[in-house]
């Protein structure tokens, strides 16, 4: 089944479930109906909280995988450009819009977006812009976006860039700050990267193909690939696409996960007849990976405290035609899931900022807060210890995160040393070291776009025995 039908499918049964008749959008008004979506998805992102993913799956599922992509790319940019959007807004805007048309300043950006950061011909930008606000309930103020976005056309107000060094960058003040102090010299790049589109990786499935074919394959479906040394089963896709389309998706031969996720597994290196545990697993990348790459691990435990996120879990092992034990736990709540058995390996890709994915998920560099750091770094600390306890002397824990924070990072496994004296850290190959921008004595530092991929850190432990 192709992308487009298995979209059309699911909206069909989104509306069934909801007792609601699909409302058909003419041809003439998709254009509008888009933009309207991106002001309405930016809405519930900015001034709701809601995940991007979250804000935008059912959205996208009406459209075709043309316009899906479109409407990624608007909500997307916008976010990434957001502080600058503002900043021309409220220059033209006189009084803000307030309750049930705010959602009309979302689309006003989406309109400056456009026309300074796309292709999109200026006449269209307006237009569909302008158009866009029938679906928004701003029949009355389609007059007021007309002149604001025409205004911003003559006024040539896209040369006008904040003076706030963070609002330029693109970021809230408190990550530009701390990639500043964090990184000195390093910290330009690491900004620059983050405001980057992040590019597909895949990891096929060498059971299934091998890297010849799939290349072919992905070369017959019209997608330019790069591959990388370190990354045996792994391959760049140099632009995006859906990838549910591509031939093989169906029967397993792939699956979605960046170049620095990919390292995981081969570091942890699990050996046959090992007992492994996955502590914080869903949607399952590096369950798999671990299962992949090592078929014969005796026992795979893959826990997550989200259910839902742990039947994600389900749905991508079998997907990949493969199995672990799933547990819906609080990791660190051992009394609740655990049966006694210590592990031969053990990896914690903790819960973090995900700061070091903002390129990929840009509404995380405007949901998370200052203040979510202290509480995500004692999880981490707590998480630790508890996974510590279950570890066969002589075994091995890879405690990963996506962040660039070093509190989360380098300073939590200093912290963790300091307080366990039969720990030590293992060097991390010089194949994935080689990549890293940051190697300390206790781990690996991946920054945002080393060797194309995402920012990750890994600290390899072992229990002394
Ligand atoms: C970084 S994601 C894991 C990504 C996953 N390892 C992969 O490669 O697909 C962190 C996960 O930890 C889960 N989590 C958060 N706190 C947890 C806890 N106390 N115990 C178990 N899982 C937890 C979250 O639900 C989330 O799915």
């Amino acid at each position: 089944m192709n992308n487009d039908q298995r979209r059309k499918d699911k909206k069909r049964a989104y509306y069934q479930k909801q007792g609601r008749q699909e409302t058909v959008v003419s041809p003439q008004k998709i254009g509008a109906k888009l933009r309207a979506d991106a002001a309405s998805v930016l809405f519930e992102i900015l001034e709701n909280g809601v995940s991007a993913k979250q804000a935008l799956n059912s959205r996208l599922d009406a459209y075709d995988s043309r316009n899906a992509a479109w409407l990624q790319e608007m909500v997307f940019g916008s976010l990434r450009k957001l502080p600058t959007l503002q900043f021309w807004l409220r220059g033209l805007l006189d009084k803000p819009l307030k309750g049930n048309k705010k959602v009309l300043e979302h689309l006003i950006m989406v309109g400056f977006y456009q026309l300074t950061f796309t292709r999109v011909s200026p006449h269209a930008a307006v237009a569909e812009t302008v158009g866009g606000a029938e679906f928004l309930r701003g029949d009355s103020l389609k007059g007021l976006l007309n002149a604001i976005l025409r205004t911003f056309i003559r006024e040539n107000t896209a040369l006008k860039e904040p003076e706030n060094p963070a609002a330029a960058a693109g970021l809230p003040n408190w990550i530009f700050k701390a990639i500043n102090e964090h990184y000195g010299e390093l910290a330009h790049d690491i900004i620059k990267q983050t405001n980057q589109k992040a590019p597909l990786w895949l990891r096929f499935n060498p059971h299934k193909i091998d890297l010849e074919n799939f290349l072919s394959a992905l070369n017959e479906s019209g997608m330019p690939t790069q591959t990388s040394l370190a990354h045996t089963t792994g391959v760049i896709c140099e632009h995006s696409t859906n990838i549910t389309a591509l031939h093989g998706f169906d029967d397993g031969w792939f699956a979605v996960q960046d170049g620095a996720a990919q390292f995981a597994a081969p570091i942890l290196a699990p050996e046959a007849g090992d007992k492994v545990l996955d502590c914080c697993a869903a949607p399952g990348g590096k369950t798999a990976h671990l299962l992949t790459l090592q078929p014969d691990i005796r026992r795979c435990v893959a826990i997550d405290s989200d259910p839902d996120r742990l039947a994600r879990v389900d749905e991508n092992l079998a997907r990949l035609g493969l199995s672990a034990e799933l547990k819906c736990a609080e990791a660190q709540d051992l009394d609740a899931w655990h049966d006694g058995e210590l592990f031969d390996k053990i990896l914690l890709d903790a819960p973090c900022s995900a700061t070091g994915i903002i390129r990929r998920q840009p509404d995380i560099r405007w949901l998370r807060q200052k203040t979510d750091i202290a509480p995500l770094v004692a999880i981490q600390k707590e998480l630790l210890a508890k996974m510590w306890q279950i570890l066969k002397p002589g075994g091995k824990l890879l405690y990963a995160t996506c962040s660039i924070l070093p509190e989360e990072n380098v300073q939590q496994i200093q912290l963790f040393l300091e307080n366990n004296s039969d720990a030590e850290v293992l060097p991390i190959e010089p194949i994935y070291a080689q990549y890293a921008s940051v190697v300390c004595p206790t781990g690996l530092q991946i920054l945002p776009g080393d060797g194309h991929m995402d920012g990750f850190y890994y600290a390899l432990l072992q229990k002394r025995q």
